[in-house]
């Protein structure tokens, strides 16, 4: 038995809002939620820990379904064990890797690595994402069945970081994903018109800094063929980091057809816009890049309607020597996990175009669906896996990168003035993060 799994004592998180249920009590036992509601403290069993929820808002725990560990390969940016860190801090009990580390997740083997060395840690449920093409060659198909019926019990199936430009090659992962109800995340960008040279946007401002672009296009013409081609094969696509008002088009879209179509937005993409180049501050360049504010708005309001499904993080680390350059040269990403909710909380529910119900959605319990994910889709329901994100609604922090868990510095957050926090992270009962402090599976 891994240490994860020891026994843990009965908690009763006392007096915080369960969303559709009121105001009430949690109890926590054995790892599962045992009771909920104004009754729930009378059964707590003897020796039960008490923890005050007074104003706060309890979430199933949070679920990403777009994150980088770098773990193998780029130890030097993140491991398993610090973005997990990173991640329960961040109010997550479940992550997935994304498959473009080295060596790419492309076999079963390699799945079933991550997810041992994601035990190990224990601060969240570590779920690999499988390659869909072998090495990201995008070529020829990775071992997607093998994955699936590996310990992993791989569903999400990415190339993620490039895209699976060929439509053969969609089609056939697309139709061999379907015998298991796996899912393809694209990562949307067309080689062709994307170019191997361009750093950001293209619009009237890359034009002004000298720096060269790409459009929105590059991105929407790969969500529509990917779509249609959904529809051909009756498979479930899945769009990752939706970044234009085009791609949200398509998506509604496609939803309205009845395709079987799901999206995420980062919570990057739901505040910054591509002004901020004009800093040339390389912590801005990400893929795909920010855009105008248009875009931004068509995102927040895509989310509130419901097209975008979910809010993924695309949690990027990089070392400085990888970040520190010419903005061109520099690697795209940034780092996500610690602030995922402080940002939707701030620009979505403080606004008022987001409810908390809302946020369990598209933090929590979609995005398990999409995945799959038996063990995180069920809620606050009694019954369930003691998943639960404690969230101090109130709070107002504002980042300070170098408290980070995460090993990298790449956070465009840094100085930021955020509302809405996470105050405790519970996994299957135990307590993960506490106020950003974490404790991991001996603790
Ligand atoms: N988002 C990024 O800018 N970078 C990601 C790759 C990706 O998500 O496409 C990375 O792996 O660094
Ligand atoms: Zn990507
Ligand atoms: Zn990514």
């Amino acid at each position: 038995m891994s240490t994860t799994d020891a026994p843990v004592k009965p908690l009763l998180i006392v007096g915080a809002d369960l969303l559709g249920e009121g105001v009430g009590d949690l109890l926590l036992v054995d790892g599962r939620i045992a009771a909920t509601g104004p009754d729930a403290a009378d059964q707590a069993p003897e020796g039960t820990q008490r923890y005050h929820g007074d104003s706060m808002v309890a979430l199933p725990g949070l679920v990403d379904l777009h994150t980088h560990l770098r773990e193998p390969g780029r130890e030097d940016a993140e491991t398993i064990e610090t973005g997990s860190q990173a991640a329960a801090a961040g109010g997550y009990t479940a992550v997935f890797a994304m498959a473009n580390t080295t060596p790419v997740t492309d076999t079963a083997e390699a799945a079933e690595r991550v997810t041992d060395l994601g035990v190990r840690a224990g601060y969240v449920d570590v779920h690999p994402v499988g390659a869909v093409s072998k090495g990201l060659a995008g070529e020829e198909l990775a071992e997607l069945g093998l994955m699936a019926r590996s310990r992993s019990r791989v569903r999400v199936f990415s190339d993620d970081g490039k895209c699976v430009h060929d439509a053969r090659l969609m089609r056939r992962a697309l139709e061999y994903v379907k015998s298991f109800d796996g899912v393809v995340s694209q990562h949307a960008q067309d080689p062709a018109l994307a170019g191997s040279t361009a750093c950001c946007h293209e619009g009237e401002l890359s034009g002004r800094l000298g720096l060269p672009g790409w459009p929105g296009v590059a991105e929407e013409s790969i969500v529509a063929r990917d779509v249609m081609l959904a529809r051909h094969t009756g498979s479930r696509v899945h769009i990752a980091h939706v970044s234009t008002a085009g791609s949200v088009e398509v998506v509604r879209w496609a939803k309205a057809q009845g395709i079987d179509v799901t999206a995420e937005v980062t919570p990057h993409h739901l505040v910054l816009t591509t002004d901020l180049l004009s800093s040339y501050d390389p912590v801005y360049k990400v893929n795909p890049p920010l855009r105008p504010a248009e875009d931004v708005e068509a995102l927040r309001a895509g989310l509130a309607d419901g097209t975008i499904d979910i809010v993924a993080t695309d949690h990027a680390p990089h070392v400085r020597q990888d970040k520190e350059h010419a903005f061109v040269d520099a690697a795209f990403g940034m780092i996500g996990l610690e602030t995922a909710l402080s940002v939707v909380s701030s620009v979505m529910v403080t606004e008022g175009r987001m409810s908390w119900a809302d946020v369990a959605r598209t933090m929590s319990t979609a995005p398990a669906r999409i995945a799959r994910l038996e063990t995180q889709g069920q809620g606050l329901a009694v019954g369930a896996p003691a998943n639960i994100t404690l969230v101090d609604p109130q709070r107002t922090v504002t980042v300070d990168g170098a408290q980070s868990k995460s090993m990298s510095r790449n956070n465009p957050w840094h100085g930021h003035e955020l509302t809405g926090g996470v105050h405790l992270t519970v996994l299957r009962g135990r307590v993960t993060a506490r106020e950003g402090l974490v404790w991991g599976a001996d603790a």
